[in-house]
Order: C-alpha cells, then structure tokens, then sequence
C-alpha cells in the first residue's frame, strides 16, 4: 500500500516528509535493564509500524513499565538498541542522541499519556494553557489561534468550552485524563506512549475514556505503544499484543489472535483469569 491510496491528504499514516515503505517507526533490539540481580526487562525485541498500536501486557511486576520507560527515553537500558525513525534521517540509536535532542523529541513527535493526569498536567496552568503550551512548544505563537485550537481540542475529549480557564485541579480524574490526552495529542505526535491510561478511574469512566480513545487513536492513524494490565484496554485499542512475564516477552502476535488463541499457559492464564473481553 502506499500514500497515495491509504487515506484522504494529508495522510497520517505515511506522512510525506518521512515515507520509507521498509521504514519502522521504532525499532527496538535486545533491551534489558535490570537493578542489581532484579531484571526490570530482559532481551525485549520488536518493531512498530507507522499507524500501528501495540499494547503490552502482563501481570504486576512483569517489566511493563520499565520498558515503556526505556523506549520513552525516561530509563536508560543496560543492553540493547532503540531506534526511532527521525524525519529525514533514517533510523536513529536513542543512545546516540544528544539530551537537548531527545528533550525535543518528547515535546514534539513524541507522547507521553501517564496512568495519573497530574504527572502529565500542569495543574497550576488553566485547562486552555495546558493544551496551549505544547502548541506553543513546537512554535504556535499567535494567541487567538491558540485559545481556538485548544477549544477545538477541549471538545473532542468533550470538556465544556466554559471550563478552558479552570484549571484541572478543579476536574473530575476522567476530565483530567481527558484534558491529558488532549495536551499530548495536539501537536499530531508520530508516536504516543501510553501507561494504563485508563488505571485508576471508576468502570464507567473507563469504557467511556476507551471509547474516545479509540476514536482519536483510529482517526489520527496514531502510532501507540500501550501499557495495560487490562486485555479490555489491548482488545479494543491494540493492533498487536506483547505478553511479558518475568521481564520477558512471552508471547507477542496479533491482539485477537493472542486473546482468542493463546499459545503460551502464562498468556491463557492471563485471558482465563478475565471472564469477558
Ligand atoms: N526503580 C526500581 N528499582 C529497583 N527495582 C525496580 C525499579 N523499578 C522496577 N523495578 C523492578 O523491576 C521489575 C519490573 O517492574 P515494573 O514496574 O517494570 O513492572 P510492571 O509490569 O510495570 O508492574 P506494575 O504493573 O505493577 O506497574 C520488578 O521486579 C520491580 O520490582
């Protein structure tokens, strides 16, 4: 498939500036980090494709985690490669990046969606600003386009327009979550990283968050990296699965094949222990 015919211009998907039909957007090779004797994860391998969600699962403990924070760059791994697909330079080693550079990246082609809004907000800054200063990050300057932006991003994750000047203190934690996830996707990242985004929120909260999660990430053609204990979450949102045991991936495949067939007994514990997913 190419650009051409995947969707309407411009395409996400196959972004013009960055299109190499062999191109991962990441690529990750043999990480391991551990603490001492404690392995946090071990020999991690795998690629995401640009548009793809992978969800990564297993149960606490299993190195989720510690891997998602290596690949965002929070961690740095004992072993192994990271490499990101940088616009108009190929496939780079993270490692290799200079700390301005990565810092740049987070505020730019990368996303971070943590499991508590307040690690992700600024909850001293209005609603408006917190969506509004990511844009000003990669250089919006103009304030009326801005506050209109971040109106237009306030209704998709279906916050009032009354509420732009509250500041998120004063939201519910699904409205926080919401306004999160707004802030991180504003600027049309090439790559979200997403940790139990739906964790600690009340049931009802949850489908609901899901659901317009679902949209955004199917809409934008997003390219995800998803970390859950909850199948519900991989189910509905993920391409492909990675099951991690132990620090270890022990399954990995698509999401409906993995949960519908397991191969592995860890992974048909995990699905067996879930009634309905
Ligand atoms: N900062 C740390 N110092 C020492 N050991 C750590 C640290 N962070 C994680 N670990 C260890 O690494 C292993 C993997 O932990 P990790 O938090 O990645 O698992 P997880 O699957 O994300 O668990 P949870 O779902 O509970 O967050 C565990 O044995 C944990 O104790």
């Amino acid at each position: 498939m190419s650009a051409q015919d995947c969707c309407e211009e411009p395409c996400r998907h196959f972004p013009e500036d960055a299109w190499r039909p062999e191109a991962p957007l990441l690529a990750v090779r043999g990480v391991s980090k551990s603490w001492g004797a404690r392995i946090g994860c071990a020999d991690v391998s795998f690629e995401l494709w640009p548009g793809e969600v992978i969800g990564i699962v297993g149960e606490s403990g299993s190195g989720k985690s510690t891997l998602l924070n290596c690949l965002a760059g929070h961690l740095a791994p004992d072993v192994g490669e990271i490499l990101f697909d940088m616009r108009g330079a190929g496939l780079v080693d993270m490692r290799r990046m200079a700390e301005p550079e990565r810092r740049r990246l987070a505020r730019t082609d990368w996303a971070f969606v943590h499991q508590n809004p307040r690690d992700g907000l600024r909850m001293g800054v209005s609603a408006g600003g917190n969506v509004g200063e990511r844009l000003m990050a990669v250089g919006a300057r103009h304030y009326a386009a801005i506050r209109g932006q971040a109106l237009d991003w306030l209704d998709r994750v279906e916050i009032a327009a009354d509420r732009i000047d509250d500041r998120p203190a004063s939201f519910s934690g699904g409205m926080q979550q919401r306004l999160q996830i707004a802030r991180n996707l504003v600027t049309g990242p090439r790559l979200v990283f997403m940790d139990e985004p739906t964790g600690g929120l009340d049931v009802s909260v949850q489908a609901r968050l899901l659901d317009l999660m679902r949209g955004l990430v199917r809409g934008m053609g997003l390219s995800a990296i998803v970390v859950t204990h909850d199948l519900a979450v991989v189910r509905l949102l993920a391409d492909r699965l990675i099951v991690m045991k132990g620090g270890r991936v022990v399954e990995a495949g698509l999401t409906d094949q993995v949960l519908d067939d397991p191969q592995h007994a860890y992974t048909q514990l995990l699905v067996s222990s879930v009634l309905q997913v």
